[in-house]
């Protein structure tokens, strides 16, 4: 799945350019919503997000492109790679600025962990 966001002013640390921790957030959205895609009427919890690494700054007026795929499922837990591109205002092309694996785990009305109901094709 892919989705784009804006940085715009509130997102900025004080320094003018993108809060790490608005990245962070934005990433286990979009994973987390290609989870629910994935596997209708499942509650998923994140367990685990590994590899932070900001080696970008990323401006104000940037477009973000959030890449997230499956890369590995367990019987109650998802992992996606998700990878972020940013195209700054005036920039010739988008630059890969943040890559990370994100887990989910299926849990059940008493927030213990449940199997998942069927397998993603993960190629
Ligand atoms: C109308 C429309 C509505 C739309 C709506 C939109 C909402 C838009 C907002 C969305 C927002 C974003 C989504 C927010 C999602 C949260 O914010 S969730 C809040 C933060 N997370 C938590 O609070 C979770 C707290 N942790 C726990 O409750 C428990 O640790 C868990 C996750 C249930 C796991 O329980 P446990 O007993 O530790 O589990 P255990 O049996 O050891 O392992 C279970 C599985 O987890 C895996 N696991 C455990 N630890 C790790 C680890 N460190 N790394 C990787 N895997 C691990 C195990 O390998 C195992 O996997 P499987 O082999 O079964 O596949």
């Amino acid at each position: 799945m892919e989705t784009y966001t804006l940085v715009r002013p509130e997102h900025l640390n004080h320094y003018g350019y993108l809060f790490g921790g608005v990245l962070l957030k934005w990433i286990d959205e979009c994973a987390f919503l290609t989870a629910a895609k994935n596997f209708r009427g499942v509650s998923f919890v994140t367990v685990a997000m590994d590899k932070i690494v900001f080696k970008h700054q990323v401006a104000n007026g940037s477009v973000l492109r959030f890449k997230v795929e499956p890369v590995k499922q367990g019987t109650t837990s998802i992992t996606y790679e998700v990878k972020v591109f940013g195209d700054a205002p005036c920039a010739e092309r988008e630059q890969e600025v943040f890559s990370t694996n994100i887990t989910f785990v299926s849990i059940d009305k008493n927030g213990r962990p449940t199997p998942l109901p069927h397998k993603l094709d993960i190629s």
